[in-house]
């Protein structure tokens, strides 16, 4: 553990519960720090993990906190916001297909005015903190976050395509019956529907994965559509995708706290689109040390940059009302 580190966790529902309960499992903070506007929600959420604390040798203390306390963090986590539930199971219900997986404007309003809303609370930040973001939609927020914080941007991530990176290499994995730790292989780009997975730099044992593999030994686009798809399919049946997400950002906050310096795909700024979405980036105690440029092929890159482009236009949409006007 780091010398007194404290975490903070804004919105501790499902996936905020879930991130505590990784970060105090695996003795990362000397101190957590719940932030929650469910006042009788956060109360619980601070006893049932104070009772996940008592049960490790190493003490982590968890209470309840304000946002201007937890803006004084190493680390502070996102969560807060609705989740997609609620679009999606309209969409169900109506037979719109075709908005599976797509975050609604509605459901995207609500998230950019509550994380509008916590970065008034809470700023200034404590000038060496880092903000992950991981509520949805995570690269807009993320982006947002970024501009509103007053913090570097290096300082500001977001959870990006991690955890669609880690499903992914997992799946490969089973199918080919080989660890997972011998294969390098990424999710990128706009996480979500227009994510991309980046077959072309895709390596087994050092080899790349179409060179190590006899023809037709993955179904490539099946796979990918089954990593994309396999969120959604978890909340149609409970409503929240906590543990997998809740694993990551922990993982991410290791990367931090202990100056790790590995690479991650995680959500950050690119200057070149002036928005932010997920490059394998080498993370430590400064947050984004610097972003890994893979040798993509063409048909991976432009869908990345289309991605890209698109939302910026959106940032640019919401930039008079959302930023402008803070
Ligand atoms: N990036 C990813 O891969 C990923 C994965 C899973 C979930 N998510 C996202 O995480 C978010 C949370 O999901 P969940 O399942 O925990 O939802 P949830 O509804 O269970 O929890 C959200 C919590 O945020 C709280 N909240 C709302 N406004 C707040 C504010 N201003 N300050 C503090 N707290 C506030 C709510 O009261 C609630 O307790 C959603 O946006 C979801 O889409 C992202």
């Amino acid at each position: 553990m780091s010398s007194a580190s404290k975490i903070a966790i804004v919105g501790v529902g499902q996936v905020g519960g879930a991130v505590a309960n990784a970060i105090i499992l695996t003795s990362l903070a000397n101190e957590v720090l719940l932030v929650e506007t469910e006042f009788s929600r956060r109360a619980s959420q601070v006893q049932d993990l104070a009772d996940v604390a008592f049960s490790r040798k190493e003490d982590t203390a968890v209470r309840a906190a304000s946002y201007k306390e937890a803006a004084q963090s190493d680390i502070i986590i996102i969560t807060a916001g609705s989740k997609h539930f609620i679009a999606f199971s309209r969409a169900v219900s109506s037979g719109c297909s075709d908005v599976l997986g797509q975050p609604s404007m509605d459901y995207t309003d609500r998230n950019i005015s509550i994380v509008r809303g916590i970065m008034k609370e809470m700023s200034p930040f404590r000038s060496d903190a880092i903000i992950i973001v991981v509520a949805n939609p995570v690269d807009l927020l993320t982006s947002i976050v970024q501009e509103l914080s007053g913090l570097p941007r290096h300082q500001v991530l977001g959870s990006g395509t991690f955890l669609d990176s880690v499903r992914l290499r997992g799946i490969v994995a089973s199918e080919l019956k080989v660890a997972a730790s011998s294969l390098d292989i990424y999710v990128l780009g706009v996480q979500g529907e227009s994510q991309v997975t980046a077959w072309s730099t895709a390596r087994l044992g050092g080899s790349t994965l179409t060179k190590a593999l006899p023809p037709h030994s993955l179904d490539f686009d099946k796979i990918a559509d089954e990593c994309r798809e396999r969120a959604q399919a978890i909340m149609q049946v409970k409503g929240a995708t906590p543990y997998g997400i809740a694993s990551v950002v922990a993982s991410t906050c290791r990367s931090i706290l202990l100056d790790k310096r590995n690479v991650r795909p995680l959500s950050h700024f690119q200057p070149e689109f002036g928005c932010c979405f997920s490059l394998p980036a080498l993370i430590g105690r400064q947050g984004v040390i610097g972003t890994i440029h893979l040798a993509l092929d063409d048909a991976e890159d432009a869908r990345i940059r289309d991605s890209a482009r698109k939302l910026k236009g959106r940032l640019e949409s919401i930039k008079k009302s959302v930023l402008e006007d803070n």
